[in-house]
């Protein structure tokens, strides 16, 4: 024996009706025994209500919807029985109508609406769409039969949610089934009581009756249809990533229902529980999908927890005072004056110096709860022993759910790490000891962010996502782009991560893609949906848009776009960036700029500030956290003079080879900031920053390289013009060189906290004599590399190498978010 259940939607419709009869006639066709329970046709118990609610107040348009419920379950009848054997079901129908409207005119009349009538009333919901289908699986063939619950569900008189009398209720269910082989068509959500009263057994109550008729039965399972692929790990419509669960256990899946997931109703766990029979949940608008077995066992092993849901809406409330600590009784009074004014608490939590107790309730009986407590400790108040209840609305709760975490630790870390990184805060945390549910309290303006970030760290082999909102798309952003696009298969396929362009700007345009800007194509998009750029609405509108693992990526030289910077951080939002501007100014932004990001728990990286892509940054912090002292730093930290240098000859002229290193792009935007010795000053002061040397800008020491004509050319092409001019300055340098059998290098030097750049002639013998192209070197001397240093080499500037270490930043971000 099987105990199918049909929901609203699945009955809602001639169309989906016509699915309900074909799943049926298969577990025919296949020799199964089946008893089937229907509910109200989608909407209809709404309707009802509203309709009994309107008589009641005398509005006597409620007529007009009676009719428009009529006629929509006439119209269903037309749709699905043949003309000529319609009328009898037309006439059965008409007569529930008749008797309802009767009822309506009563309450109409006397204006007055009990909780007994209001039961009676919804009752016909089931009554008229089980006996429409009844007849449709009669004309059928099938030896169908309308079964009402009333008649063998017996409950007290409890109206709105009737306690079942199962005794009773399961010797009916076995007397009726002996006596008839026909297919049972059973109304839903109906019962009665011993003198024949009409009762319901709560909202979703059909899930209930499918479980008592499935128990009673001894049935072999109960197949609770629905229109969802089963119970999801998360809500879909809050998570896109969410999946269905394919196991799940009884207790497992009552936690989630409670918590909102409301796909099965609770209660009606209870007597298939009782008695061990698996449930399913299954899609009537996509049978052949597995749906979600719930049973005693949640072989679900392959993630710590089985499944999140949340509640939107809750109010916090918090009753704090020295007078409480060490109080026997507080809590007590505390919870009987809720409960005496049925104010249902979802959520408790205690510290253990018992100073204070918070708890959460639905945020309609906030005040009055206030009200309640105010005067049920109005004692206490007035002698300070409570100092005050307070009451944050507008809060949420998150509760991570599965039987798993009985097994692991770790769990609890990880949901409060993956919030922390994300800058959420957790208001109250509440676990049960039976381990299996974990609810956190949190600001509601954070709950989708926060729902989709638990979901990418627990369900891991499900995508995760970086949200990337990129500013500047030169030639390094749009290198980085590009690199983007080539790994993004492999960054999806191997480590399940989606890099998510979120957002993109140029000096024109912005443009902002929660859902991502494609890959390949947007240079289009930005050209044609973005909106005129404007950096501050830009950054406004990352931090509104509060997406979990947010990165801002600045790939440009702009002096303004750094004072944003402590705002994202500031928002949790992790910065990466190329652009030295913002580590080589006043030494309290840089301090400032760590600050912020140590204490909003997120990332401010920039390797590419120094090197490009070579590890220089990243190696001085690990040098710095394990202990090493530095003692002195050498380099050669500018690409652009090295490609310069390694070129320069007497067949070429000087203005050209930095023409060269332009169009190789390796200068800064501006290649005067490369040959007036600004480039490299800024990087020789970010690494003594880095080392621990609270340096600014105006302690490095220059020796300039550039004779005074170049060195203050007004524009950028007068610099070349100038260059020119100045051939045989540069050439002179060359052969004075060439004279001591040296090369020309520009080099760097940070000893005894003083920091020097100079061009120095250095031979054969030194370690900066053999470079190539673009390259960088840097030599450090430390306690432990004293008597050979360290010395990173590579070359040190192109759009490759800078956007692929841009591009390693972002991922280290990635991997930190686990
Ligand atoms: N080229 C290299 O080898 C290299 C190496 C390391 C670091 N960097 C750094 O990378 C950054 C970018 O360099 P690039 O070579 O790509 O320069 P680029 O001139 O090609 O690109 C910078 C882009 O930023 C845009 N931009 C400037 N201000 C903007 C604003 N307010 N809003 C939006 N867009 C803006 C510009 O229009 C330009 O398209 C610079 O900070 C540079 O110092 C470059
Ligand atoms: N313009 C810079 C780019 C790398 O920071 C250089 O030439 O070294
Ligand atoms: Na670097």
């Amino acid at each position: 024996m099987k105990v199918l259940k049909f929901g609203g939607t699945s009955v809602g419709s001639v169309e989906s009706i016509k699915q309900v009869i074909g799943i049926l006639e298969t577990n025919i066709a296949q020799g199964q025994r089946v008893a089937v329970v229907f509910s109200a046709m989608g909407g209809a118990t709404n309707r009802l209500i509203e309709i009994a609610r309107m008589a009641t107040a005398g509005n006597q348009e409620y007529f007009e919807l009676l009719k428009a419920v009529e006629e929509r379950h006439f119209a269903t009848i037309r749709g699905l029985i043949n003309v000529k054997q319609q009328s009898s079901t037309f006439a059965n129908v008409k007569g529930l109508f008749n008797e309802l409207e009767d009822i309506l005119r009563g309450v109409s009349l006397i204006r007055e609406l009990t909780a007994r009538t209001l039961d009676l009333i919804m009752s016909f919901g089931e009554r008229l769409s089980t006996t429409i289908i009844a007849e449709v699986l009669k004309n059928k063939g099938v030896n169908a039969e309308y079964c009402d619950a009333r008649k063998l569900i017996r409950t007290n008189a409890t109206f709105g949610m009737a306690d079942v009398d199962f005794d009773v209720t399961n010797r009916q269910i076995l007397e009726h089934f002996a006596k008839t082989s026909a297919l049972q068509c059973i109304t839903g959500f109906i019962a009665s009581t011993a003198d024949g009263i009409t009762t319901t057994l709560g909202r979703g109550g059909s899930d209930y009756t499918g479980s008592i008729f499935g128990s009673a039965l001894d049935a072999d399972v109960i197949e609770i249809w629905t229109d969802v692929d089963g119970m999801m790990t998360a809500d879909p419509r809050k998570v896109p990533n969410a999946f269905t669960i394919p196991a799940i256990s009884y207790a497992e899946a009552m936690e989630l229902s409670h918590f909102g997931a409301k796909v099965i109703y609770p209660p009606s766990l209870q007597p298939a529980f009782a008695k061990n029979i698996p449930l399913k949940v299954l899609n009537t608008f996509n049978t052949s999908f597995e749906g979600t077995l719930v049973s005693r066992s949640a072989n679900h092993k392959e993630y710590a927890i089985t499944g999140i849901s949340s509640i939107d809406d809750m109010a916090l409330v918090n009753i704090q005072g020295s007078g409480m600590i060490g109080v026997a009784g507080i809590s007590a009074r505390l919870f009987s004056t809720l409960s005496e004014n049925n104010i249902s608490v979802i959520l408790i939590s205690q510290a253990s110096s018992e100073h204070s107790i918070c708890f959460t309730i639905d945020p309609r009986n906030a005040e009055r709860a206030r009200e309640v407590l105010e005067k049920a400790f109005e004692a206490e108040m007035q002698s300070g022993d409570i100092d005050s209840i307070s009451i944050e609305k507008n809060v949420s709760i998150i509760a991570i759910v599965g039987e798993g975490m009985r097994k692991s630790s770790g769990v609890s870390g990880k949901l409060f790490s993956v919030l922390g990184k994300n800058g959420i805060n957790i208001i109250a945390t509440a676990q049960g000891s039976s381990e299996l549910n974990i609810s956190v309290v949190i600001s509601k303006n954070d709950l989708s962010k926060a729902l989709n970030a638990i979901h990418g760290v627990f369900f891991l082999s499900e995508t995760r996502s970086l949200n990337l909102f990129i500013v500047g798309v030169g030639l390094i952003g749009s290198t980085l782009l590009e690199q983007i696009r080539s790994q993004s298969s492999f960054l999806s396929d191997e480590k399940f991560l989606k890099l998510n362009i979120a957002g993109l700007s140029n000096t024109r345009k912005m443009l902002l893609e929660p859902g991502g800007i494609p890959y390949n194509r947007w240079r289009d998009e930005l050209d044609e949906q973005g909106v005129k750029t404007s950096i501050p609405a830009f950054v406004q509108r990352i931090i509104e848009l509060n997406l979990p693992n947010s990165v801002f990526v600045d790939c440009t030289s702009d002096k303004d776009i750094v004072k944003h910077y402590e705002t994202l951080l500031d928002a949790s939002i992790s910065v990466v960036t190329p652009n030295k501007v913002a580590n080589s100014g006043r030494y309290s932004e840089y301090q400032r700029l760590q600050r912020t990001a140590l204490q909003r728990g997120v990332k401010f990286l920039y390797e590419t500030n120094v090197g490009a892509g070579l590890p220089i940054i990243n190696t001085i912090q690990g040098l710095m956290a394990s202990g090493d002292k530095f003692i002195k730093i050498e380099a050669i930290l500018s690409g652009t003079l090295s490609y310069i240098f390694n070129t320069f000859g007497p067949h070429v002229s000087f203005a050209n080879v930095v023409r060269e290193a332009k169009a190789m792009g390796y200068t800064e935007p501006d290649p005067r900031d490369d040959l007036s010795g600004t480039d490299v000053a800024r990087k020789i002061l970010i690494l003594a920053r880095e080392v621990g040397v609270p340096m600014e800008p105006e302690e490095v020491k220059i020796a300039q390289l550039l004779p005074d004509n170049c060195l203050h050319a007004p524009t950028v092409e007068n610099f070349f013009a100038e260059l020119e001019s100045s051939n045989d300055f540069f050439e002179n340098l060359l052969q004075e060189a060439q004279a001591q059998q040296g090369v020309l290098r520009y080099i760097a030097t940070l000893e005894n906290n003083q920091a020097t750049v100079q061009l120095r002639v250095v031979n054969a013998k030194h370690p900066f004599y053999n470079l190539s192209g673009s390259d960088n070197i840097v030599s450090f001397t430390t306690e432990r590399y004293k008597d050979r240093p360290l010395v990173v080499k590579g070359p040190g500037a192109g759009a490759e190498v800078t956007a692929s270490g841009v591009f390693a930043d972002i991922m280290s971000i990635s991997s930190y978010l686990g």
